[in-house]
């Protein structure tokens, strides 16, 4: 029986511990907070659990436009949204409540497969051993045969805008707040800036987003991140473009931030979401022989292999690709290629994403970057979702579907879908490019009337027989 130690419980060592167990492996893993990790404690759980409340407040934003009035006698306010007041103290007890639950139905899952938990923090001794630490003080040495480190990543910080958990906050402070931010400033506008950005000013906020380039969302698809641009100015949001902060600091009841520029933005509180770093200091990486990159960041490569033999490493720690399914699909990679199962690498080419936005973003496979830069040849389509008869029933008018296929095959190797719910849309274009599917196979499969996955079978059907290169916008 091999003896596997894993260093970290999120997601990338909670389902690296299921395989590894699965496979006959003697598994002990090492946490240093909570199973589940960052995941399920300060990052995807929460901030998702947060979003399906604003989502409800979104809903009832747009209910005066599908007729819906204040009850008359008892009305206080002129419109649906007018009437509803969001206790911010009760919806983030429920939310930090899930993430607690959540991370003990992972640990009690764990446990009962039989894989042993250390609640400490790990380091490697060597290739071939683990010094834990347990939460007590105490020293165990574990002889380990596979060691996979999955440490994850934190937030960054600027010098002069270090969180103080009170006005200056991190991701994983926002959930310590009882009332709504007067005036929420977050500066960066990359996935998290954009989530915590869209989820507050759904609940009402007033929010000031920072935002160093000419549009948000910089990393995505150029056409979502208009979308997504005009959407949050309609709805009243400040968007500061090409704005550094370069500081933060409370002043009386409330936060400036200062730019680059010298100028400044004051608030009520500050999200700072520039980014995350990768959790790799002091695990005794180097002595090992594990190479790292400039960033931090551990060097793997497709199996989740690291430069020492023995050590995988799988998740944010590798920076490979900052999700909690890559995280997992990496972990369960390293068991499989560690304890002799068959295995597929690591093909980040099927990866599907979203930003939890109002509206939501999602993605899988080649991208409109690759295409424009030539590193993808592809015809694509993009519909509108305001030609769809159920979007119309819903009042939904801001979204498309992107479809993009091979030129001469027409088999679909990436889409991006920006519509409500374009998490659950996605799937069937993540399985199309999963199983080569071509835009023809696509557009005959029936789609239920009316509904906003219509769209996705209507664009394959205007990519059918089309030649050459072309951008077939409607
Ligand atoms: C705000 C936010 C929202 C996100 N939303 C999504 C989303 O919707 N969907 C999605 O797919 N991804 C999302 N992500 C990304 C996702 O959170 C990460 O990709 C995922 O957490 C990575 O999992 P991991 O296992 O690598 O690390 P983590 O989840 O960070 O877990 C690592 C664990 O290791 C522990 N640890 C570290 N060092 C030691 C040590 N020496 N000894 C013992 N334990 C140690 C840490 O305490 C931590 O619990 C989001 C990220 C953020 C910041
Ligand atoms: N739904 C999801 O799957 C989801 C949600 C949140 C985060 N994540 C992942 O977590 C990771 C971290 O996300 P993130 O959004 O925090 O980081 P990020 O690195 O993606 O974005 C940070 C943004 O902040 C900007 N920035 C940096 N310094 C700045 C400054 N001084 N002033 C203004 N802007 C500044 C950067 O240009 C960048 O656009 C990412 O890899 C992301 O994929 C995923």
């Amino acid at each position: 029986m091999a003896d596997v130690v894993i260093i970290g419980g999120g997601p990338g060592g909670y389902e690296a511990a299921l395989v590894g167990k699965q496979l006959g492996g003697q598994v002990t893993l090492i946490e240093r907070r909570g199973l589940g990790g960052s995941a399920v404690l300060t990052d995807v759980v929460p901030s998702k659990t947060l979003i399906a409340t604003a989502e409800v407040m979104t809903q009832i934003g747009r209910a005066d436009e599908l007729g819906l009035r204040p009850d008359r006698d008892r009305a206080v306010g002129e419109t649906v949204a007018d009437t509803v007041e969001v206790d911010l103290a009760l919806v983030n007890e429920r939310v930090v409540q899930l993430a607690v639950q959540q991370s003990a139905d992972i640990e009690a899952r764990l446990t009962a497969e039989g894989i042993r938990i250390i609640h400490g923090t790990g380091r490697l001794d060597g290739t071939e051993a683990v010094i834990a630490t347990h939460a007590d003080g105490t020293r165990e040495r574990l002889a380990a045969d596979i060691t996979l480190v999955a440490t994850g990543a934190r937030p960054r910080e600027l010098p002069d805008a270090r969180p103080d958990g009170d006005r200056i906050l991190n991701w994983t402070q926002m959930y310590n707040l009882t009332e709504l931010p007067r005036r929420l400033i977050v500066v960066g506008s990359g996935v998290t800036g954009a989530e915590f950005a869209s989820a507050y000013n759904a609940l009402g906020v007033d929010v000031v987003l920072v935002s160093s380039r000419d549009q948000v969302l910089p990393s995505e698809d150029d056409d979502a991140g208009r979308v997504l641009q005009a959407v949050f100015e309609e709805s009243g949001m400040t968007i500061m473009s090409r704005a550094r902060a370069v500081a933060a600091a409370a002043v009386g009841s409330g936060v400036v931030v200062t730019l680059e520029d010298g100028r400044t933005v004051e608030g009520s509180h500050v999200l700072m979401a520039v980014g995350a770093v990768p959790n790799t200091e002091g695990l005794g990486l180097a002595e090992a022989g594990v190479a790292t990159l400039p960033s931090g960041h551990i060097e793997v490569d497709k199996v989740s292999r690291t430069s020492a033999r023995g050590v995988y490493a799988a998740g944010d720690c590798t920076g490979v690709f900052n999700l909690a399914s890559v995280a997992a699909m990496q972990g369960r990679i390293a068991m499989w290629h560690s304890l002799g199962d068959a295995v597929e690498p690591l093909d980040l080419k099927t990866v599907s994403a979203n930003v939890f936005t109002a509206p939501e973003i999602a993605t899988v496979g080649a991208t409109q970057g690759e295409v424009d830069a030539g590193l993808v040849r592809a015809r694509e389509v993009v519909l509108q979702l305001d030609s769809n008869a159920r979007a119309k029933m819903q009042g939904l008018k801001d979204g498309f579907v992107k479809v993009f296929c091979l030129p001469t095959t027409g088999i679909v190797i990436g889409g991006v879908i920006v519509a409500p719910h374009a998490s659950e849309l996605v799937h069937v274009l993540s399985l199309a490019v999963r199983a080569k599917i071509t835009v023809d196979q696509l557009a005959q499969a029936f789609t239920v009337y009316p509904s906003l996955s219509g769209s996705v079978a209507e664009a394959s059907r205007r990519l059918h027989g089309t030649a050459g290169d072309e951008q077939l916008v409607y």
